[in-house]
């Protein structure tokens, strides 16, 4: 990988390598865009199979949460973090603390959260060196863990993409095929139980699967044939790029709907889909309630507010339809629309000379 002519593609700003011999730190920091405000983005911790993987991962995932803060009206850049390691075996005190002095010493540049393989515990232990880190425990006033608020984002943001496929947003009745059960689908499942939905699920987890099935009568299928299964929607809540040449011939469902960061393998599987008459709700726009809520923190947390902002995620999504409607457009191209316009226009309505200089940490109550 030429990561220099990679970062000039997308107009990456930094890429930070940590290493910490004493507790086994690898971490990537990948910094996109800060036009908006300080780059905030999770931090994932992965086996992954090569570095080269990993880089790839912190860069595109980077790029993700600055479309996603745009889109949602935060002002806030884009950044993310992966970890490599195993998050069941890796983990200790001294590699999240030797983590936090690694994003302390970017001064606000970068604020982090969790993402998949990290936790409250570990954001606490980054909190022992460094205030750039949200997603801490509500005993510090902090908002905890993001995944519930998350997936009641993408509960409402489904809603809305259903009233486009079906015409009514209620989702009684409908079968609704969820990939990973983890934490953010665990919760979605439970919303979508009590308005009725039916749940087919798919886990490589056994342990996450059972889970699904005693607590809401989902019937289990296996990881491959999640795909093509009978279903109105589509919800994918594992990892990355499950809308791909392979899975697309595969669909049966009306609507795309779930947590998982980048859905599409490329660009072109999202012309695929629209082709198709399939209704995407675009990855970033629908699965933002996560950085709505640790976002909050910054402001002093409050929860009422924050939910808030959350439930918009249904009009944000019908917006977006609406603009792919009347641009004839693939929707992931709609919202790529709406993110880059809201950040060239602050990038242009800004002066060098009327800047506040205030960190938005600053604003903390
Ligand atoms: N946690 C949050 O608040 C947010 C999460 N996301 C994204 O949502 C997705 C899920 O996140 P979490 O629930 O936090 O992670 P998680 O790690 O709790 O859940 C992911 C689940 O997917 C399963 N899985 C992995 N590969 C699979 C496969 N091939 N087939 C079936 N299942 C598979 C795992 O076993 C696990 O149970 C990730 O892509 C994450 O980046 C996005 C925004 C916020
Ligand atoms: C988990 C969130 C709090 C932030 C993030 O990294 C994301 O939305 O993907």
């Amino acid at each position: 990988m030429e990561i220099f002519k990679y970062m000039e593609q997308y107009d990456y700003e930094q890429l930070v390598f940590c290493q910490d011999k004493q507790s086994g730190l690898k971490a990537i920091i990948a910094i996109h865009d800060t036009t908006l405000g300080p780059a905030l983005g999770g931090t994932r911790m992965w086996t992954y199979a090569s570095e080269e993987e990993a880089i790839e991962d912190a860069l595109r995932l980077a790029r993700g949460m600055t479309y996603k803060n745009a889109a949602a009206g935060l002002n806030l850049g884009g950044g993310k973090t992966v970890i490599i390691g195993d998050p069941r075996k890796d983990k200790s005190e001294e590699l999240f603390r030797a983590f936090g002095r690694y994003i302390q010493g970017l001064n606000g540049r970068y604020i982090t959260a969790e993402d998949v393989g990290t936790t409250v515990e570990d954001m606490d232990l980054i909190h022992e060196e460094t205030n750039y880190v949200t997603g801490i425990s509500p005993a510090f006033g902090s908002s905890g863990n993001p995944s519930p608020v998350t997936a009641y984002g993408v509960y409402r943001g489904m809603k809305a993409a259903a009233k486009e496929a079906f015409g009514s947003d209620s989702l009684e009745g409908k079968v609704v095929a969820v990939q990973g059960v983890g934490n953010v689908a665990y919760s979605l499942c439970k919303h979508l139980h009590e308005e009725g939905a039916q749940l087919i699920v798919s886990d490589i987890n056994k342990d996450a699967v059972r889970r699904a099935v005693e607590d809401f009568h989902a019937k289990a299928v296996d990881p491959n044939d999640i795909y093509g299964v009978e279903c109105d929607i589509y919800a994918p809540c594992a990892l990355g790029a499950t809308i791909n040449d392979v899975t697309i011939p595969q669909f049966k469902a009306k609507v795309i709907a779930g947590s998982a960061n980048n859905q599409l393998r490329d660009t072109k599987h999202g012309d695929m889909i629209h082709e198709m008459g399939i209704v995407y709700a675009p990855d970033y726009v629908i699965n933002a309630g996560g950085v709505i809520n640790v976002a909050d923190e910054l402001y002093g947390y409050n929860s009422e507010r924050a939910l808030k902002k959350v439930e918009g995620i249904y009009n944000n999504i019908a917006r977006v339809i609406e603009i792919a409607k009347r641009d004839n457009i693939p929707t992931y191209k709609a919202a790529d629309r709406l993110a880059e316009e809201r950040i060239e226009r602050m990038r242009n309505s800004r002066s060098q000379f009327l800047q506040n200089g205030h960190h938005i940490l600053s604003r903390k109550s």
